[in-house]
């Protein structure tokens, strides 16, 4: 985790409402002080529909807990019902969005040139992509996890340019551990996020490598997060279920203070 700071992300998925948004960016800004900021970039990524609440919420009250986006169009406006554009997301001071969740590739049916356009179009309104990868089960017993992965890191950063790629963040998640309480184990975690980092200095350099925040994601939860956090490739979390509660999302961000599981 050498110089980079960790990034710990909840992502809501199709989960709370504004008022329900409203109530746990409360219960987060009070829970955390500034010691806790200073050591961790705390994020949220709720549904579309609560992210003008939660911008107004952290603006007025000056909350150092930064907010993002679920998905971002590849278009940048027009004739697409349904999409919302970068742009939009940069007027409401988005600071990243997830791109290429494994639950969109499998349910909307997006390839990697679409979630290469996708953080393409992240970035050129001034947004971190957040770019997901990782195997199914059957990926994973057939013992191609790493390569597998490694494709996708390819494919989402296809002609990004260096400028842009040593922003980004990339979240391993083996979808076989996402929502079913199976965890990888930390050495799971450590081996595909090195090897994502060594692949980052492949294509671009060794320097750039260093900086890049690779996050683990897939049923994280106070029991696991120390170990998970205490691997030297692993710069954080992207966390679906215990980001809804408060005092679990907490207790991540504070994955120093937790019990090596
Ligand atoms: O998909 C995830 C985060 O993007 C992980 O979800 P869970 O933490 O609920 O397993």
């Amino acid at each position: 985790m050498t110089g980079r700071i960790p990034l710990m992300a909840g992502n809501w998925k199709m989960n709370l409402n504004h008022l329900e948004a409203i109530a746990l960016v409360q219960k987060l800004a009070f829970a955390l002080d500034d010691k806790d900021f200073d050591q961790v970039e705390v994020a949220v990524l709720p549904p579309f529909t609560d992210l003008r609440s939660v911008q107004t919420l952290v603006d007025g009250d000056k909350l150092r807990i930064v907010f993002g986006a679920q998905d971002v169009s590849q278009h940048t406006g027009g004739a697409y019902t349904g999409e919302i554009a970068g742009s939009m997301l940069a007027k409401l001071k988005c600071t990243y969005v997830t791109v290429g969740h494994s639950e969109r590739r499998q349910y909307h049916a997006e390839t990697d040139e679409i979630v290469n356009a996708k953080a393409k179009a992240a970035f050129a309104n001034n947004i971190v992509p957040i770019l997901c990868v990782g195997e199914g089960l059957d990926i994973r017993k057939a013992g191609e996890h790493v390569a597998y992965t490694l494709a996708q890191v390819d494919g989402g950063l296809a002609g990004i340019p260096a400028a842009q790629a040593e922003q980004i963040v990339i979240a391993y998640e083996p979808v076989w551990a996402i929502g079913t309480g199976e965890v990888a184990t930390p050495e799971d975690a450590q081996e595909v996020c090195a090897a994502i980092r060594a692949r980052l200095a492949e294509l671009y350099d060794g320097e750039l490598a260093a900086k890049v925040r690779v996050l683990y994601g897939g049923s994280m939860k106070p029991s696991n997060v120390a170990g998970i956090m205490a691997k030297p490739d692993v710069d954080g979390g992207l966390v679906g279920g215990a980001s809804l509660e408060a005092e679990e999302f907490v207790k991540l961000v504070r994955f120093r203070d937790q019990a090596v599981g």
